[in-house]
């Protein structure tokens, strides 16, 4: 578990910071011209992205069948066939199933009978997802609900209110008593980049969140216009390494919203891999958000004809 730095914000160089976006952009475009994924290799990055997905559903229409059944699937995510043409002798997993916090308990009840509870995560969006716009003391219980429900992982969304007036002390504040109030559950924190106005809200919505004690820091609610983005994933791998060389702590990163197809989850990882290195490949550090995924994933799987 992630603790804050200290109890007052120290802002020091973020307040002069600026992004060139064409030079982001730019660099995004090196990165994947000079590291394509060989043919020979597509597989193992696709099993890779498997198990760092948090399975997700967040509609409003959820049950507690469907959320069963996503528990089912975050289990054994890909078909036996699947399994046995890779050679994979041991099964894999998603990293973690992703509900709202009145779907937690379902979550944890199937998890339990398939005796998984130490092995996938339980991750609930909270702090009046996917807003954040309500008191605090709500958006607290909220937390303390889905932790006391069974969440190991709490994915909270800022107020981006507070980045968007320059309130960063009070968003420093806030982060601060989310980390409190998840006890051991890894927080999560969803900066809502496409409504975080520019690319250096994005940075200091970033620094802000790891200093406070975020265990990850997550792109987008997958509700907003704008989701993950590859430019806004450099940015946010910058201030982690940034953040890293400074503390020594490592930061998790979780891209969410809009990430769709096997090109965007192999890209991801490239970028992961390239800004962070091959130890940020792991499900400690890095996710993938995604509702839709996985059958893209298992359908772009280069097996073997019989
Ligand atoms: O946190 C995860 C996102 O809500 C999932 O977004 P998606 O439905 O676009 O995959």
């Amino acid at each position: 578990m992630v603790q804050p730095t200290s109890k007052v914000l120290e802002m020091g160089g973020l307040k002069k910071i600026y992004i060139n976006k064409s030079q982001v952009e730019a660099q995004i475009k090196t990165i994947l011209e000079t590291h394509p994924v060989k043919d020979d290799h597509l597989n193992a990055w696709l099993v890779k992205a498997v198990t760092v997905i948090d399975l997700t559903t967040l509609s409003g229409d959820d049950t507690r069948s469907n959320v069963f059944r996503l528990c089912v699937k975050a289990a054994n995510p890909l078909p036996s066939e699947t399994q046995e043409k890779l050679g994979l002798k041991e099964s894999i997993r998603t990293a973690a199933v992703c509900v709202y916090p009145n779907r937690v308990k379902d979550a944890y009840e199937a998890m339990k009978l398939m005796k998984l509870t130490k092995e996938i995560n339980i991750a609930a969006v909270a702090t009046g997802f996917p807003s954040g716009l309500y008191p605090l003391e709500t958006r607290l219980q909220e937390i303390t609900y889905a932790v006391s429900s069974g969440a190991t992982e709490i994915d909270v969304v800022l107020d981006r209110s507070l980045a968007l007036t320059g309130k960063w002390d009070e968003l420093y504040y806030e982060v601060q008593q989310m980390r409190k109030a998840c006890n051991k559950a890894h927080l999560k924190v969803i900066l809502g980049v496409g409504e975080l106005g520019s690319y250096e809200n994005i940075y200091k919505a970033s620094m802000v969140s790891m200093m406070a004690g975020a265990d990850f820091i997550k792109t987008s609610t997958g509700k907003e216009a704008v989701n993950a983005t590859l430019p806004i994933g450099l940015i946010m791998c910058r201030a982690i390494r940034r953040h890293y060389q400074a503390t020594g702590v490592r930061v998790g990163l979780k891209p969410a919203g809009g990430i769709k197809t096997a090109r965007d989850a192999v890209n991801w990882l490239v970028l992961v891999y390239t800004e962070l290195g091959p130890e940020w490949l792991t499900p400690k550090l890095f996710r993938i958000g995604a509702s839709s995924l996985l059958g893209e994933l298992i359908n772009s799987f280069v097996l073997k004809k019989d």
